[in-house]
């Protein structure tokens, strides 16, 4: 697991390492304008070389000059120093560099002014508005240096239209203009993933690519990668995401990431890596799925109970008893009303199948050895699934909470409670994994809702909805965030090599759902987070390995591919 810094954790580290003596803020601004340097040559390679008339590039661009060029944008804070110091290292390898500058040098921090004025006792630097941008020749690279960590307010106007002016680099039959972002696309805000616009940050509904944020082909962060890389409009504005290590130490804290439960104030990214570099995947998540790692009786592996929907509504139910049974659990039953016993029982063989009139007759096919239920999907929106809903929550193991069933609460089952969510957190518990999408979470905690909890980013809204709850929730969506009670909080990323678009289809989350329960329900499974973490990799994986042209079934079918592709 990588640790993600939010931008007060990014400062304490480095003004702690400062202030221990170990090394200047000069010294980290060179090692950071170094990093974006080296990591502008490994991503195109032939920009190390001058521009020749003789490649098509060059032809298309009609040289006069063999010098590469670059445009460097720079802000009135360290992000602007480290533009200054790419600037001087470009210019050290041979390239024309246009720098331009938003803000009074005079007022700039200690270690940005020193490599301003470094800069600017040799070079012209001029102000950062869209018509000297535009006057400027038209460059191979333009570094985007403007704001990174610091943003703390919408961009002004008038440096949107100047980080627009430089060109569009993907316009045809013109070069490539290659744009790299230092630290972040200027204008995403690193902690919640969102644009900052006039009046707070940007409506998720609005568009994923607003006008505002320039599009990078290439963000270059540091240390460690930040929350807002990979949530809301992250990834789609930072294109290529590298980190680049500035010296800070800090491995100290990565060390106890995996397989342990989460700290109450560190973010995690949820992925086979432990200290920057790949983990086997039976290490992990393989050490999460006890079938691998324990012999046992199929009741050693846990008895899953699925609710399913009436009649014509069991599909829901029926993937995710499916996916709980392949994950593992040692047996499953689905559930449902007995007008759709029928229907259920031509579509099930190894998922077992019982009728039940109502939550009082549940005793009747769960008896206490049931370990974990799944119960939402298809059923409905009705007093009839409040009372399920309570019933299972009301199945506890006295004193030993850890014997507690688990009951992964999804869909319907949380939608039936959107008129009065108190009574819900009344019944919920430590065993208990909510698995909402955004819909599900605004019904429940509409204050915490995107569209109402204004600067708070989605991470923070899903610790402070765990709280409240008292249980795990998972919070939907290609940037999904885990978070319990207590502050623990995780982000899994179906982003960048990890982008898993196929996923988004019906009945994806009824699987999840599924998995989380047969993952958990076993009595040899480990701490609940954890296996949460690991059924959400899992089924990103799924879809990954699957690919174009995937349904919810299909994710079920290629669970075993995933297992045996991780070693087990
Ligand atoms: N923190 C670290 O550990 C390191 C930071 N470095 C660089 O330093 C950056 C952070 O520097 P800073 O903290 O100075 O922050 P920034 O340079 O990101 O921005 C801060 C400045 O922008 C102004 N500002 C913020 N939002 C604005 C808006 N919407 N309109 C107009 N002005 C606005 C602030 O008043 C302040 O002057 C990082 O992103 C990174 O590029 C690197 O040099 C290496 C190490
Ligand atoms: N663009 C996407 N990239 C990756 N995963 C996605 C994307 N969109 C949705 N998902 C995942 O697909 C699942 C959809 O679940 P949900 O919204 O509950 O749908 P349903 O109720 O139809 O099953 C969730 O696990 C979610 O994280
Ligand atoms: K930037």
């Amino acid at each position: 697991m990588t640790e993600l810094l939010t931008a007060a954790q990014m400062r304490a580290l480095e003004r702690a390492e400062i202030e221990s003596g170990a090394v200047t803020g000069l010294a980290l601004m060179e090692r950071a304008g170094q990093g974006v340097v080296d990591a502008i040559f490994a991503q195109w390679p032939e920009l190390a070389a001058p521009l020749s008339a003789d490649t098509e590039e060059g032809a298309a661009a009609d040289v006069a000059q063999s010098r590469r060029r670059a445009m460097v944008l720079c802000g009135p804070g360290n992000n602007g120093g480290d533009g200054f110091v790419i600037a001087r290292m470009l210019k050290a390898r041979g390239w024309a560099v246009d720098t331009f500058l938003y803000g009074d040098p005079a007022r700039l921090p200690p270690d940005a002014r020193a490599n301003h004025d470094r800069w600017a006792a040799e070079n012209p630097v001029s102000l950062l508005v869209a018509a000297n941008v535009q006057r400027a020749p038209r460059p191979d690279l333009i570094v985007d240096a403007v704001f990174g960590i610091g943003l703390t307010r919408p961009v002004p106007p008038e440096v949107d239209k100047a980080l627009a002016a430089g060109g569009d680099g993907r316009a045809a039959n013109l070069p490539a203009i290659r744009r790299v972002a230092v630290d972040c696309p200027s204008g995403l805000n690193l902690d919640t993933g969102m644009v900052q616009r006039g009046g707070g940050p940007v409506d998720p509904d609005f568009g994923r690519w607003p006008a505002t944020v320039s599009m990078a082909d290439l963000t270059v962060t540091f240390h460690s990668p930040k929350p807002g890389h990979y949530l809301g409009q992250g990834p789609a504005l930072c294109g290529v995401l590298k980190v680049v290590d500035i010296g800070l130490g800090g491995d100290a804290l990565e060390r106890g990431m995996i397989g342990v439960p989460p700290d109450a104030d560190r973010v995690r990214l949820v992925e086979p890596v432990h200290m920057g570099r790949p983990l086997p995947g039976r290490i992990w998540p393989g050490a999460l799925i006890a079938k691998a790692r324990h012999a046992g009786h199929k009741y050693d592996h846990g008895h899953v109970v699925v609710f399913a929907g009436g009649v014509g509504r069991g599909g829901a139910g029926r993937m995710a008893a499916r996916a709980a049974l392949r994950v593992g659990a040692g047996l499953v039953t689905l559930v449902c009303p007995p007008a759709a016993l029928q229907e259920n029982a031509c579509r099930l063989d190894a998922v077992m199948l019982r009728a039940v009139r109502g939550p009082e007759h549940l005793g009747d096919v769960a008896d206490d050895r049931v370990t974990g239920f799944v119960i939402g999907p298809g059923m409905g929106v009705s007093e009839r699934t409040r009372g399920f809903v309570r019933s299972v929550l009301a199945r506890r193991a006295g004193d030993r909470d850890w014997r507690d069933p688990v009951v992964v609460l999804d869909a319907d089952g949380l939608s039936s409670f959107a008129a009065d969510p108190k009574s819900l957190f009344e019944w919920t518990h430590a065993r208990c994994v909510l698995t909402p999408h955004d819909g599900e979470f605004a019904r429940l905690f509409p204050d915490l809702a995107p569209s109402r909890r204004g600067a708070m980013s989605k991470i923070d809204a899903v610790r402070a909805a765990a709280d409240r709850a008292g249980c795990v929730i998972l919070l939907k969506g290609a940037d999904t965030v885990i978070a319990r009670p207590g502050g623990g909080a995780s982000l899994h990323a179906a982003a960048y090599d990890r982008a898993a678009p196929w996923l988004a289809t019906a009945g994806a989350g009824d699987v999840l759902a599924g998995l989380i329960a047969g993952l958990s329900a076993s009595g040899l499974a480990g701490d609940l987070f954890n296996v949460v973490e690991a059924a959400a990799w899992l089924h990103v994986e799924a879809a990954r390995s699957f690919g174009p042209g995937l349904i919810a079934e299909d994710l079920t079918e290629e669970l075993p591919k995933v297992l045996r592709g991780i070693g087990l």
